[in-house]
């Protein structure tokens, strides 16, 4: 491994966080907004300039979708890839089951991530971690393998604990164990979310729960179905998000309290801002740490861009002129509001394209039949808010739509749910584009924020960057 281009600080008395190298004042562009919504009959200059942007588009993701033959291979050849790995899973010793396991799901070799955090995370006596990894680099895979690995299968009560923020994500996580335990049919799981009714004091016997903080705590105080002192092996899943949000805190806290002091504490995230890194270092006991600096906490396997608008409508028109190229595979829109996402969805299915909707305001069951039918392919876009912003591994989105750039809940720029939303393309060397909508003077200072934070150009997408963008596609 090579800790200089991977910029990891495994020993356990790193804590500073890295600081910003280089934060070149780039350019976001000259603002120069063009299209209001009274053009109902565009200009032919205008209609020409939306052919040029379309069939560039249809060319960068088409590039994107077919030149991935081998592109996960040649990146894990490659030291400065976060997917490059000297080791192979045999080398990480791990169960003969798991092995199968993880050669059935078609992985060749470990990631970075999984190189460096699982022999920290089986070493005996069992050590803490707080780890970052970039989006889409097998995290996930990672603390299910620790898991599975230190079931004891002969005892039938949970002994490892993973808590997700959304139901969404315990689901798909869940799904993840099954794939990966599928030879080691002795260790069990159990859901702990909402939906799944439970008596009080009937003990739970599976080895493995996993679930949404709300649950796990009714699960372990109110209903008393897992005694948190037999957990050996605790994770917190999207650990910046379960800090720094009041309720998940308070809940993931107090779980945490209840468990012994010998418990294993695993804490992953694709992002951590540096007060919810001090406040993890607080809370776990002397942890081993894996941490990015900056300008490593973005792929340079998604390209970012922006197109410049007016207002709503012209963002849709916008929207419009490139829907046949983001369906060339399968996209992702953000909006900022529910509101926002429920127009945007009945706008598009009015110009006859199918897409699918979900939000927070949906139950949790219906959310997951939404998710589903996306992975299936039976819906080409999915327009949500920023309750499917992290984790969502749907391999075949290669562009991802800031329809409404993220903002903080005191409308300002939200870095990690920037970085996490357009990490949902680009998953495991897959290569993704970022489409973000600005729509003003603000939004424009936003991006720029966005730019400034994460030191990546974000390029205008239209007919004059034509040479530029093609340049990036190849
Ligand atoms: N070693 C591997 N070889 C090949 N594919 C892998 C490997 N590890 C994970 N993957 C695949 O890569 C994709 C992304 O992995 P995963 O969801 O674990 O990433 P993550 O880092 O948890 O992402 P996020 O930050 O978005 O939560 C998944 O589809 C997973 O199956």
């Amino acid at each position: 491994m090579s800790t200089d281009s991977w910029a990891l600080a495994v020993d356990k008395q790193e804590s500073t966080p890295k600081s910003i190298k280089n934060s070149r004042n780039l350019e976001a562009g000259d603002a120069a907004l063009h299209g209001t919504n009274d053009d109902v009959d565009q200009p032919e200059e205008e209609e020409k300039e939306d052919k040029a942007t379309q069939s560039l588009l249809n060319k960068l993701i088409r590039s994107n979708v077919v030149n991935n033959t081998n592109q996960v291979e040649v990146l894990q050849r490659d030291p400065n890839s976060p997917l490059y790995s000297v080791k192979t899973f045999e080398e990480l010793r791990l169960k003969p089951q798991l092995l199968k396991g993880v050669y059935e799901m078609g992985f060749n070799r470990p990631s970075k991530i999984q190189e460096n955090a699982l022999p920290m995370m089986l070493a005996e006596p069992p050590q803490n971690l707080i780890a970052q990894s970039q989006s889409g680099t097998g995290k996930t895979a990672a603390f299910v393998l620790a898991m599975l690995s230190h079931v004891d299968p002969g005892l039938k009560w949970p002994q490892c604990l993973c808590i997700s923020p959304t139901y969404e994500l315990a689901l798909q996580t869940g799904k993840v164990i099954a794939q990966m335990g599928k030879f080691y049919p002795e260790v069990k799981l159990a859901y702990a979310v909402r939906g799944h009714k439970m008596e009080r004091g009937v003990k739970i016997k599976e080895q493995i729960v996993i679930g949404t903080p709300g649950t796990v705590l009714d699960w372990c105080v109110k209903l008393k179905l897992i005694d948190p002192k037999k957990i050996k092996v605790f994770v917190l899943d999207e650990a910046d998000v379960m800090i720094a949000t009041q309720g998940h805190q308070d809940q993931s806290i107090r779980i945490q309290r209840m468990l012994s002091k010998g418990c294993q504490m695993l804490l992953f995230s694709a992002t951590f801002e540096d007060s919810v890194w001090k406040f993890a270092e607080r809370v776990v006991p002397d942890p081993n740490i894996i941490k990015l600096k900056r300008e490593e906490e973005t792929l340079d396997t998604i390209k970012q861009y922006y197109v410049l608008c007016n207002c709503k409508e012209d963002k849709f028109s916008a929207l419009c002129n490139i829907y046949g190229a983001i369906t060339i595979a399968q996209a992702m829109i953000f909006c900022h509001t529910r509101k926002m996402a429920n127009w945007l969805s009945a706008q598009l299915s009015k110009e006859g394209h199918q897409v699918a909707l979900l939000s927070g305001e949906m139950v949790v069951e219906q959310r997951a039949a939404v998710i589903e039918r996306f992975r299936d392919g039976k819906e080409k876009v999915l327009i949500t808010t920023n309750v499917c912003a992290r984790g969502i591994d749907v391999e075949q989105v290669s562009v991802v739509i800031n329809f409404d750039l993220p903002l903080d809940k005191d409308g300002n720029p939200d870095n990690e749910t920037y970085l996490h939303r357009i990490g949902r393309t680009g998953r495991f060397g897959k290569r993704g584009l970022a489409v973000n909508m600005v729509d003003s003077q603000r939004s424009m200072d936003i991006l720029k924020t966005y730019e400034r934070h994460f030191n990546k150009k974000i390029m205008r997408l239209d007919t004059d960057d034509l040479d530029e963008i093609e340049k990036i596609a190849n």
